[in-house]
């Protein structure tokens, strides 16, 4: 029996923290993915000291999933926050790996540079971020980019999210390498739209140990050495949360906005006003939230029902003054087709025709 997110995630409730919480009722676990036998998610600890204490927690947690059956391999990697208390510099540590980064040319230290620049022929880059993991930013980045691309936009995404980059398995790019000179590289292309992911510099199952300013250096080069072309938008897959590659995207490109991605729960909305109060701090005008996982519509009977509420976005975007761009709904084709690496906005259908109206309205309001 294939270990699966559930199965994981009930083991990871036994692995006891101090002070009685567990991994998951601490809001710690961060990117799980589960794949193949392969299990990988990041353990977000609130500083790098508390980061450095939980060694042990890694290691019951490891020992815990490798018991489960189907599971081949664990790989956690501990993360504290840029700038958390206890923190002089971003921290991250991690259990598999070995601490070097890729053999490529990617992951080097910054350069230095004054302040945001524009990247070269791109006329508009979106930061698609959200506070909490798990609530569909990867899913939605790439089917926008494929809706905007249907309605002839030229369009980029770079997959940033280096906790778990799942483009290259959304848009169907698994195995696939962009070529490098050494100097620049070569983006790969699906379905119209032009794609790059750090983790298509990783060799296959390899965890991202880099530090902050390495992570910089590492941005900075998928903006700026990768042949985009002239593009009408960037998208920009970030990690969950509000950590050193949100910092370093900010403070390196000229950023046009950022559009959050939530789901209608409470929790979830918590975590996406975090997310909007540091896009505020960083000076990055917040475009609107994206409502995803909406609506449930059963498949065999047509019976709507709100699994996760309903509305909690727009009412939350009406609340803090913020537009409501839109909401896809939950719908097990839009699982099948990404997993499946042809996403569902490629398609016809009624989720596909949500993808297309969020991304009508984006054209329209002058951000795509
Ligand atoms: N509208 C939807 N309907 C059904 N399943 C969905 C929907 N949106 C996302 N999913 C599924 O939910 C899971 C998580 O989605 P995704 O990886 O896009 O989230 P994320 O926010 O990018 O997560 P991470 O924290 O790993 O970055 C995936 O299996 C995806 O296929």
């Amino acid at each position: 029996m294939a270990a699966t997110r559930e199965t994981v995630l009930f083991e990871l409730q036994k692995v006891a923290l101090a002070g009685g919480a567990n991994l998951v009722s601490a809001d710690m676990v961060r990117a799980l993915n589960v794949e193949n036998g392969v299990v990988r998610f990041v353990i977000e600890a609130p500083d790098a000291e508390s980061a450095r204490g939980l060694a042990a927690v890694e290691a019951e947690a490891e020992r815990l999933l490798r018991a489960l059956p189907g599971v081949d391999k664990v790989q956690i990697v501990t993360t504290a926050p840029a700038g958390a208390r206890g923190a002089a510099a971003p921290q991250v540590t991690a259990r598999s790996g070995a601490g070097a980064p890729p053999s490529l040319t990617i992951g080097r230290h910054p350069t230095p540079q004054a302040g945001p620049l524009p990247v070269s022929g791109v006329a508009r880059i979106l930061a698609i971020g959200s506070g909490k993991g798990g609530v569909g930013k990867s899913t939605l980045t790439s089917n926008l980019a494929v809706a905007l691309a249907r309605q002839g936009r030229r369009v980029g995404l770079l997959d940033a999210d280096i906790y778990g980059p799942s483009q290259p398995r959304m848009l169907g790019l698994t195995g696939q390498r962009p070529k490098s000179d050494g100097q620049m590289i070569e983006p790969l292309h699906a379905y119209g739209v032009t794609v790059m992911s750090l983790g298509l510099m990783m060799k296959e199952g390899e965890a991202v140990v880099w530090r902050g300013p390495m992570l910089m250096g590492a941005l900075q080069q998928m903006l700026n050495q990768v042949k985009w072309g002239e593009l009408d938008v960037l998208l920009v897959d970030l990690p969950p949360g509000t950590g050193d590659v949100q910092l370093s995207l900010c403070q390196k490109a000229q950023v046009s906005g950022a559009i959050i991605v939530s789901t209608p729960q409470d929790v979830a909305l918590i975590d996406a006003r975090r997310a909007i109060d540091m896009f505020n701090k960083l000076k990055t005008p917040v475009l609107g939230l994206v409502e995803n996982m909406s609506t449930y519509i059963c498949p065999n009977c047509g019976h709507e029902a709100h699994l996760f509420g309903h509305g909690g976005v727009a009412a939350e975007a009406a609340a803090l003054d913020l537009p409501f761009l839109g909401e896809i709904p939950l719908n097990i084709e839009v699982r099948l087709a990404g997993d499946g690496g042809a996403p569902v906005a490629a398609g016809d259908g009624p989720v596909a025709d949500a993808f297309g109206r969020l991304a009508a309205r984006l054209i329209a309001g002058g951000m795509a």
